[in-house]
């Protein structure tokens, strides 16, 4: 630890260690919001099996000429860069694939995948074919936490018997089968799912020095990935002293719900800025909009709590009653049309699915508050759906209903916020809304220069964009006048050779109507 701390200092960052929560990270200056915290390569990372065919090993970019691995002919590369850069440790992988039966090969998790990496690159690392250093060595990776204490008997059998599979996969390694216990141990609580620019994930990671970084629900850090390469980036200004904290889970979510999934996983109980006021009144409230059911006149927009009695809810603004059993029984039969919805989803026969989620969209309306987090779960997929059937205006349509829900659920500056704004933008400027794709655009600037990064593609493509769409709308001078017949307010626009016209409806189509020029 030592010398990491050291290294660390002059990250303006250091290690200490807490009771309640162990290690944690704290900064050591202040940083500014989009200020890069730290970044780290991988020490072992695997991609998921839905990416192995079409994203490069080395570096997963995805890509069109991938040359797959004529040995093992189970992993790909964008060309002969990065097959030599992975070759080192590749070639001991792949003799262990080839020798391995088709039914040991299908038993090859993500788990059982990066353990097997992970433990070549201690070999590797040891016997100084590859080189170590301050923040990419095994000593590292041993001192994350396992949590062994805390982990009922199934899962210490089931880590036991995917050890034995590894060991059967890597017969020449020295293999301590408790010590590869622990280490599937340290997986579940440590490794990061590696997500694209628009977190849609691709695979599984060990960062030794990212997974020092504690968990909050209300984060002041963001961790994205630029390729394989984990990048902490301040979400907020961060003053000197204070600790680097990230979300380990979805956020968007009652605090019940939060803490379920962070005890599950992660074994500790939050009691974070958010957590700690669990069963508050505002923590009521709050979880009843997001997870809760909604007032059974849809003109009160009130929340719903459970009466003592258990048997009906009461809405907390007009005090009608709601029953709890047909209530639920309505829930049970959305969720059933949800399964079915998303089968549809996976099989790509997106008009059926479009269809179902569409019932469901209005069956959850009358269930649920608008401000829910199932509500708008339906409508993302919605969005996804119809974008595949190219009906942008429906998209656009779910797309915005969305946007309160996230201006609720998530930070300021989060990256799905600005994603979601993304979205609206670009269905926008393709349906040429232009004024509001440059909204829309620049508070997807505003958020995702912070949280991925001025200069990565993802911004670079938006920012180009956005000028396109600026530049459209600069061509028009426009300004608010009120109608001397019926004082209405209404837009003049001022074409290119300035002569001026007026038009009825608020939308941009108008601009095009210039017969003049
Ligand atoms: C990725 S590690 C974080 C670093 C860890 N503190 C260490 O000592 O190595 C995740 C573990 O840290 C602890 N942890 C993370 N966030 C926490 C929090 N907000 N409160 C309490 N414990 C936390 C939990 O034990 C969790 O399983």
């Amino acid at each position: 630890m030592g010398e990491l701390q050291s290294y660390l200092l002059k990250q303006g960052l250091s290690v200490s260690s807490i009771s309640e929560k162990g290690r944690c990270l704290f900064v050591g200056r202040d940083f500014s919001p989009g200020e890069v915290i730290f970044s780290q390569e991988p020490y072992a990372s695997v991609l998921d099996k839905g990416s192995l065919s079409n994203r490069c090993d080395g570096c997963f970019t995805s890509g069109l000429n991938l040359k797959r691995c004529s040995s093992c002919r189970m992993t790909w590369y964008c060309g002969g860069a990065c097959q030599r850069s992975e070759w080192k440790s590749h070639q001991h992988e792949c003799l262990a694939l080839v020798n391995l039966s088709e039914e040991r090969r299908n038993m090859l998790t993500s788990s059982i995948r990066l353990m097997v990496r992970l433990l070549l690159r201690r070999r590797l690392q040891n016997d100084r074919v590859i080189s170590s250093n301050v923040t990419d060595n095994y000593n590292l990776v041993q001192e994350l936490v396992a949590h062994m204490s805390d982990i009922d008997e199934k899962k210490l059998v089931l880590y036991a018997q995917m050890a034995n599979l590894v060991k059967l996969i890597l017969p020449n390694e020295e293999i301590d089968v408790k010590e590869i216990v622990q280490n599937f141990s340290r997986l579940v609580c440590n490794a990061h799912t590696i997500c694209d620019s628009e977190l849609r994930p691709l695979g599984t990671g060990i960062y030794p020095v990212m997974s020092i970084i504690n968990h909050s629900c209300a984060p002041n850090s963001v961790l994205l990935f630029e390729g394989k390469l984990a990048v902490i980036r301040a979400m907020e200004a961060i003053p000197k002293g204070a600790e680097v904290l990230i979300s380990y889970i979805e956020i968007a979510g009652s605090t019940e719900t939060r803490r379920k999934a962070l005890k599950e996983q992660y074994l500790f109980s939050c009691t974070c800025l958010r957590c700690i006021k669990v069963g508050s009144d505002d923590d009521l409230k709050e979880s009843a909009l997001l997870e809760g059911f909604r007032c059974i006149n849809d003109q009160c927009d009130g929340f719903l709590l459970p009466n003592p009695d258990g048997k009906n809810f009461t809405c907390q603004r007009c005090g009608l009653l709601r029953n709890e059993c047909k209530t639920r029984k309505r829930k049970e039969e959305v969720g059933e049309k949800l399964d079915y919805a998303s089968k549809f989803v996976s099989s790509g026969k997106y008009s059926e699915a479009c269809n179902l989620y569409r019932i469901i969209d209005q069956q959850q309306m009358e269930l649920y508050h608008p401000l829910s987090i199932g509500l708008m779960r339906t409508r993302e997929t919605l969005v996804m759906i119809l974008m595949e059937l190219k009906d942008c205006e429906e998209a656009l349509r779910y797309c915005q209903l969305t946007i309160p829900v996230y201006q609720r659920a998530y930070p300021e500056f989060h990256p799905l916020l600005g994603l979601q704004y993304y979205t609206c933008g670009k269905l926008e400027w393709f349906l040429e809304k232009t004024l509001n794709a440059v909204k829309s655009l620049t508070k997807a600037a505003d958020i995702l220069k912070v949280t991925h990064g001025a200069t990565t593609p993802l911004v670079r493509d938006l920012m180009g964009l956005l000028e396109e769409a600026r530049t459209e709308t600069a061509q028009y001078q426009y300004t608010f006048v009120r109608c001397s017949m019926n004082d209405t307010i209404d837009v003049v626009y001022i074409c290119c050779h300035r002569y001026v016209f007026l038009r009825t409806a608020v939308s941009e189509a108008h601009i095009m109507s210039c017969v003049i020029c």
